[in-house]
């Protein structure tokens, strides 16, 4: 499943019809199901809806007439000039005898529910004058509203704030990225009949869901034992930073890592779990790590200046890595490039703004974007860019000319912003990687499966070894189909 903008969704529409779908069944379905999602929420209520003169003014005049069909009591406002399908759809509304007001007569009525279908993908720059007042007479009503495709306005201001968004087809960009996001309210996706061969677009973000993901899970053999299942080098840890490894060490095992070890530095205190072994060292070198049996290493939480020194010993391994904190620097990460191993890095957005001279509130704002720009400066290391949503990029070195992969993850939630998640994060994907996994496979389950787990775990307060905790329950319920994505209808 992908991630459109506006334009990549009039793209499908424009090969599903050149495939010959007829785009009024698109709208008929479109219209149908947000009357019937909007029911669903706010059975009971008066419908106004309000449509502009596009193509999602003309799914709203669909609404309207199966509303009406079904016998609930709708008022229409709506612009005037509809051309192509819309002007259809205005015609059938016709034809059941319903009448259509101008959207200037529109006042809040009490206990009704607003259907706002006046803009979608379609708008090109701010809502000004009759329709930016018009926006915010709706917002200050106080009415519950329903947006069709894009709560109208988005991405710009004002916009509608809506309770619940039906989206048409696909994820748009506003439904999963912040701020946008906040304005949807809830999200469900309709599928609305789009021939998915008219979808498909690999040139787009992957969006990571249960479908995608649940394939990845690494099995365990019937004859498994802790060395064949995967074990972890878990290199990290400075005077004050001794939870990080302890952390990534718990996430690895709860991901299923037969057997981690914690290497850290002789002088810090370490409380890694009791099943992992410990190994002090007096200095980071790679002969030390060398007599450890693991097939992944995580290395850099909370390593301080020490953990350049500690990426660059454990490169020598050769082994597949997750490269965290202190481990995120120019020298490492090119050093890593040359040796063309698979590498995960996991910067949050101020080590991407280090690593890419950029300040980090244009990451937030932009951060798929930033993501690339680190995939690309980095050929062959997969990006992940820890946010909400997180975000990964990967440009093959065998493929320097294609644009990088992009995927944006559909898990996690804002109590999961809290110290040591990453560092769980990197125990994660390198007990994945140890498990077989290619880089990109590790980085894109070992995300979403985080989030997840902090979906289930979530909660006021919630810590990082929670999480790690809930890692076992998110795997069994991806195994068992037990998993909801936030778009799918209760
Ligand atoms: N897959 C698809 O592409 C489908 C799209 N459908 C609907 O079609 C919508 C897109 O339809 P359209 O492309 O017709 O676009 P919209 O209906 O979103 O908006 C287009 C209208 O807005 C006006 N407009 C644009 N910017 C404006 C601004 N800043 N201020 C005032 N007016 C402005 C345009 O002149 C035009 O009349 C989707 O969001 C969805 O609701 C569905 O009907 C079914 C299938
Ligand atoms: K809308």
């Amino acid at each position: 499943m992908y991630l459109y903008t506006a334009q990549a969704m009039r793209e499908a529409d424009q090969r599903a019809v050149a495939m010959g779908y007829p785009s009024l069944l698109l709208m008929e379905a479109a219209g149908k199901q947000a009357a019937s999602r909007l029911l669903q929420r706010f059975e009971g209520r008066a419908v106004d809806v309000l449509c502009g003169k596009g193509n999602n003014g003309g799914d709203g005049l669909v609404a309207a007439r199966w509303l009406a069909h079904w016998g609930h009591p709708v008022r229409v406002y709506a612009a005037e000039g509809q051309t192509g399908d819309a002007a259809v759809a205005r015609q059938a509304l016709l034809a059941h005898g319903l009448e259509i007001a101008p959207l200037s007569a529109w006042e809040p009525a009490p206990h009704s529910v607003v259907l706002d279908a006046l803009f979608g993908t379609g708008l090109r720059g701010p809502l000004e004058g009759f329709y930016a007042a018009l926006v915010e007479k709706v917002n200050q009503s106080g009415l519950p509203v329903v947006a069709v495709d894009l709560p109208s306005g988005l991405p710009h201001r004002p916009h509608i704030q809506a309770d619940l968004t039906v989206a048409l087809a696909g994820l748009k960009n506003e439904h999963l990225f912040y701020p946008h996001r906040a304005a949807c309210g809830r999200i469900v996706l309709e599928s609305i009949g789009m021939p998915p061969r008219a979808l498909h677009n690999p040139h787009l973000p992957e969006v990571l869901c249960k479908t995608s993901m649940r394939p990845l899970l690494p099995a365990r053999p019937g004859n498994a034992h802790k060395g064949l299942v995967g074990r972890v080098l878990v290199a990290g840890g400075y005077r004050s930073y001794t939870g990080a490894p302890s952390l990534a060490a718990l996430g690895a095992y709860r991901t299923g890592a037969g057997l981690v070890t914690v290497a850290y530095p002789a002088d810090c205190v370490v409380n890694p779990p009791l099943e992992a072994v410990r190994l002090p060292l007096l200095e980071w070198n790679h002969a030390d790590l060398q007599a450890v049996r693991a097939e992944a290493v995580a290395v850099g939480m909370g390593a301080a200046a020490g953990g350049v020194r500690a990426a660059l010993a454990a490169l020598e391994l050769g082994k597949p890595t997750v490269l965290d904190a202190d481990a995120l620097h120019k020298q490492v990460l090119s050093a890593y490039v040359k040796a063309g191993l698979p590498t995960v890095l996991t910067p949050h957005p101020g080590e991407a703004s280090r690593l890419l001279e950029i300040p980090s509130e244009q990451i937030a704002r932009a951060p798929l974007e930033a993501a690339q720009a680190l995939a690309e400066r980095y050929p062959g290391l997969v990006v992940v860019l820890k946010g909400g949503p997180t975000v990964l990029a990967w440009q093959p070195q065998e493929a320097p000319l294609s644009p990088p992969l992009l995927a944006v993850n559909s898990s996690g939630n804002p109590s999961m912003a809290t110290g040591g998640m990453g560092d769980v994060l990197s125990g994660v994907v390198a007990a994945l990687l140890a498990a077989g996994l290619s880089a990109w496979e590790a980085a894109r389950l070992g995300v979403y499966l985080h989030g997840l787990a902090g979906d289930l775990a979530s909660k006021p307060g919630l810590l990082a070894h929670e999480v790690a905790e809930a890692l076992p329950s998110a795997m069994r319920q991806l195994q068992l189909g037990g998993v909801r994505d936030f778009w799918e209808p209760c």
